[in-house]
């Protein structure tokens, strides 16, 4: 059994739709499992709505609109007889939507959050789901909250694996064509996420629970390429990488695939493809055991929006022996995602993601115990298997704040 994955790029309007379609029939729709996300940057736009509902109230109704508007667009271009129950489909979506806020008692950001951008993924599911029935192609949708089961951190949802292992292994049926929704568990019945751009990963939680034979992720590129080629020129295309290579890539930052998909796949050794959904007949790039990197180049990965704090002790007390592990609770508590460390005696410095908006009170909880400077929005560049080319390459015209070299890897940090 095969697992597809199809992400928001690939069904960003009617078009798309049909030529998913299209890609299906030229794989065999047999013997297959699909995952899709929200449509296009439907994702964003319902986390828009989260925001005014929280900051722009008087914003809230035209943001649900804006989504509500989209879809019935794409409705309109697929399904002719507005009659059909994908309207009705609609409807009830944003009954509940509405229904939701006017009862919503919680305060909870990440909660909220958890409660309206999954409407998404049901959204899209649901019309690819209904469209591939209408034109022949018979399938099952599954509430994919009833098959992953996560623990119940909001926007951060991390899978009980043994309870979903047993749900999906006991009661996927393999015989059909299933199509669920990426990025969405469940915490009993409260709907949760895997965090952003976690479809990929849904997509390895089934191949790893029904044993698939492969994943396939369908994308806007031609596989995995060298470096993001919206931000770089001349991109190489991989044929080949490693499990190893590829979590390397995924964890600095490489954005086309998610970093948490590839545990699973490695630990039952199941091939990922990643191909292109515009040009469906090329192999693409295939992530499995074997040879690092073929074809072997320099692989860059850029992370924008990067914050470098360099903390020092007041008393002049090693910061390694002293207070390393209190800052590291700190950073901990407030999820602030590291991405590079470097320590002297008295001071270390840190690059830290900020996800969750919550540095500011980090600051404030350590700002009175420790020297502390940052410089926000700076960029941080990741040369796998670099060579004096690859460095030059990113440093010429800009002002390094950090590097660090380790055998296969070097990090800039760029102003
Ligand atoms: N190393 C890379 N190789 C290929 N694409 C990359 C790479 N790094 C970043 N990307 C970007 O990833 C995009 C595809 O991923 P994404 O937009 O998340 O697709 P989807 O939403 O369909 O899952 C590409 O269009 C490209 O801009
Ligand atoms: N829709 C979610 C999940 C996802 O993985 O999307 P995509 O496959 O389009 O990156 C997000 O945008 O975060």
């Amino acid at each position: 059994m095969k697992i597809f994955k199809f992400g928001g790029a690939s069904v960003k309007d009617a078009k798309g739709v049909k030529n998913l379609v299209k890609v299906l029939k030229s794989q065999g729709v047999e013997n297959t499992f699909i995952v899709i996300s929200a449509m296009g940057k439907m994702t964003n736009a319902f986390e828009k709505i989260v925001n005014s509902y929280f900051y722009k109230e008087e914003e809230l109704k035209i943001a649900i609109q804006f989504t509500r508007d989209f879809h019935f667009q794409l409705l309109k271009e697929l399904f002719e007889d507005t009659k059909h129950p994908v309207y009705l489909y609609l409807d009830q979506i944003y009954a509940q939507i509405s229904g939701f806020f006017i009862q919503n008692k919680s305060k909870d950001y990440n909660f909220i959050y958890d409660q309206i951008v999954p409407f998404g993924e049901l959204l899209s599911t649901k019309i690819v789901s209904e469209y591939l029935n209408e034109i022949g192609i018979e399938n099952n949708w599954l509430d994919v909250r009833e098959f992953i089961k996560t623990d119940a951190i909001h926007r951060d949802a991390k899978v009980d694996w043994n309870q979903t292992e047993r749900i999906i292994s006991s009661t996927v049926d393999m015989t059909k064509l299933n199509i669920t929704q990426g990025f969405l568990g469940g915490y009993g019945n409260i709907t949760t996420t895997l965090g952003r751009e976690g479809s990929d990963y849904t997509a390895a939680i089934f191949a790893y629970c029904l044993n698939a034979e492969s994943v396939t992720i369908w994308k806007d590129v031609d596989g995995v390429l060298n470096a993001n080629p919206t931000v770089f020129r001349d991109t190489v295309l991989l044929n080949q990488i490693s499990y190893k290579e590829a979590i390397e890539m995924a964890y600095y930052g490489a954005s086309v695939i998610h970093h948490k998909t590839l545990k699973p796949l490695e630990n039952k050794l199941i091939p990922l493809h990643v191909r292109s959904f515009i040009d469906y007949n090329k192999k693409g790039t295939t992530v499995r055991k074997g040879n690092d990197l073929e074809p072997k180049v320099p692989c860059f990965i850029q992370k924008k929006n990067q914050i470098l704090v360099s903390i020092s002790t007041l008393d002049f007390s090693f910061i390694v022996e002293n207070n390393l592990s209190d800052i590291f609770k700190y950073l901990h508590d407030f999820k602030l995602k590291v991405n590079l460390i470097q320590n002297s005696a008295i001071s270390f410095s840190v690059c830290i993601e900020d996800k969750f908006g919550n540095f500011d009170a980090f600051f404030e909880k350590i700002h009175n115990n420790y020297k502390v400077y940052y410089n926000d929005n700076v960029t941080l560049y990741t040369i796998r298997h670099f060579d004096q080319e690859s460095i030059s390459r990113i440093e010429k015209n800009n002002k390094v704040l950090l590097k660090q070299t380790s055998r296969e890897t070097i990090q800039i940090l760029i102003e």
